[in-house]
């Protein structure tokens, strides 16, 4: 599994917590910043990240930004990608079996570390359940391709 990560200057404490698991966890990753001391703006970032994810660079992407929001809006503006914002874990675990999410947007400003770190676990190992959500995910496939 390769994952990329991505963050604003709002994410970037919390991007670092999610480095450090991905390491732990052994999964392969890219982390392309912010490396920033200042304000960055989050499309900068988060297009990037999901454009490599919809080229098939990487299975997954996370994105962290104050609240998640910019990042997802962002991300989900690339053909292909369905960037879920979560913080919760039924609702990590529901958008993998579900929505086949393919990316994983959070809020530093919204919720600790230790959270953050369980959502990214459940996010990553769950699977997709196909059957009737299958259709549902390909019917967002075809309006894209209008
Ligand atoms: O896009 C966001 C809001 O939905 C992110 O939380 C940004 O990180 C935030 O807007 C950055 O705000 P700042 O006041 O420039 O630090």
């Amino acid at each position: 599994m390769k994952v990329i990560l991505a963050s604003d200057h709002g994410g970037k404490n919390l991007r670092r917590e999610v480095s450090n698991l991905l390491e732990e966890l052994g999964i392969e990753f890219e982390d392309i910043g912010c490396d920033c001391e200042g304000s960055v703006d989050y499309p900068d970032y988060g297009i990037p990240a999901a454009e490599r994810v919809a080229k098939g660079e990487f299975d997954y992407g996370i994105v962290i930004c104050g609240t998640g929001i910019g990042m997802s809006i962002s991300a989900n503006k690339v053909k292909g990608i369905r960037c879920a914002l979560v913080h919760d874990v039924f609702s990590a675990k529901a958008t993998r079996q579900h929505n086949n999410a393919n990316m994983l947007a959070m809020g530093e400003r919204v919720i600790g570390p230790g959270l953050a770190n369980e959502i990214v676990k459940h996010f990553l190992e769950t699977e997709f359940d196909g059957g009737r959500h299958e259709n549902r995910v390909n019917k967002i496939k075809q309006f894209e391709e209008q």
